[in-house]
């Protein structure tokens, strides 16, 4: 097995009540490994406890209880260290308008403690795209450019894990890219990654692994193939030669006409072959102009998992 990037074990996290507001449990026994060198996933509905999660190994919010383990070290037993393995690139846009991108990653890295001669703040923005704009004041930045030195700031101290909460979210498609591209540079450069999205399909094509939490609690957590997997269903789809008046049926078929003409048999992978599905379309007469099938996607084992409540 794999060394673990972060270990967590029955982590809770209870926001205390204020002025009228009640006490909110954000996060209910959560336990998680994330393996090194993993490009891994955190999903689940607003509101889900993705966040307190991961403010809370970027040491920014108290856990109520629980254990945390950042690239080996124990959180309450080496705080400096654990917190020197982990970037974050924050949702929040919050820079400090007077300072320049370049002031603001010799800030960072003050703060870090990364002595001078190992500073890379030019190659860092020079890999970020923000070159030109070293010398300009933050407040004068865009939305976009904003998240580039979110980003920036998050590899100033070169950390072993490097988490974005929300990176995409309403960037147009160059930055999107550039993010991206950028995720996968560093992970090939052996980097752990973790992130979280709205994106569903971005998270099936960037994830090794994902876990979905609902409600402060981690309902499912798998490989992305595995996860996948799960939902075990598939839709063969026909496009017929020819009038259909009577729908094929069979056992364990679900079968529905589409809009365009096509016809689609859903059935479980697990109970019903292909050659089963096949059969009973011959067996209703109907041949075949075209086929193809249809497979879940992470969205429908998202809605599957975090409908119910
Ligand atoms: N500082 C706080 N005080 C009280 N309750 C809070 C605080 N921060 C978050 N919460 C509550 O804790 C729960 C989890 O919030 P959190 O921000 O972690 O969710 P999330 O999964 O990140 O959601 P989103 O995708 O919308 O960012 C929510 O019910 C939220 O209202």
């Amino acid at each position: 097995m794999t060394e673990a990037a972060i270990e967590i074990e029955g982590l809770t996290k209870t926001y205390r009540a204020t002025g009228g507001a009640p006490g909110k449990t954000a996060l209910d026994g959560v336990s998680l490994r994330v393996p090194e060198g993993a490009v891994f996933g955190l999903l689940g509905p607003n509101g889900a406890g993705k966040s307190t999660l991961i403010n809370i190994l970027a040491g920014l919010v108290l856990k109520t209880s629980g254990r945390v383990a950042i690239w080996g070290f124990d959180q309450d037993v080496n705080p400096r260290n654990s917190r020197a393995a982990i970037g974050v690139m924050p949702q929040e846009l919050n820079l400090d308008p007077f300072f320049t991108p370049r002031q603001t990653l010799e800030v960072q890295a003050g703060l870090y403690g990364v002595p001078r001669a190992r500073r890379r703040s030019d190659e860092i923005l020079e890999t970020v795209g923000l070159s030109d704009k070293a010398h300009a004041y933050a407040r004068t930045l865009s939305g976009g450019m904003r998240r580039r030195l979110l980003l920036a700031k998050a590899l100033v101290h070169d950390p072993q894990i490097i988490v974005l909460d929300e990176p995409t979210a309403g960037v147009d498609i160059e930055l999107r890219q550039m993010l991206w591209a950028e995720v996968r540079r560093l992970n090939a450069a052996g980097k752990t990654i973790i992130l979280t999205t709205h994106y569903l399909e971005e998270a099936e094509e960037m994830c090794d692994e994902i876990a979905i939490i609902h409600h402060g609690r981690v309902v499912a957590h798998d490989t992305t193939p595995k996860l996948l997997a799960r939902l075990d269903a598939k839709t063969m789809v026909i496009h017929p030669d020819g009038e259909v008046p009577v729908l094929p049926s069979g056992p364990g078929l679900e079968v529905a006409r589409r809009p365009d003409g096509a016809i689609a048999l859903s059935y479980k992978t697990s109970q019903t072959k292909a050659e089963a599905v096949l059969e009973a379309i011959r067996a209703a007469g109907i041949s075949i102009r075209d086929v193809r099938t249809e497979e879940p996607d992470l969205e429908d084992v998202f809605l599957d998992l975090t409908r119910a409540g």
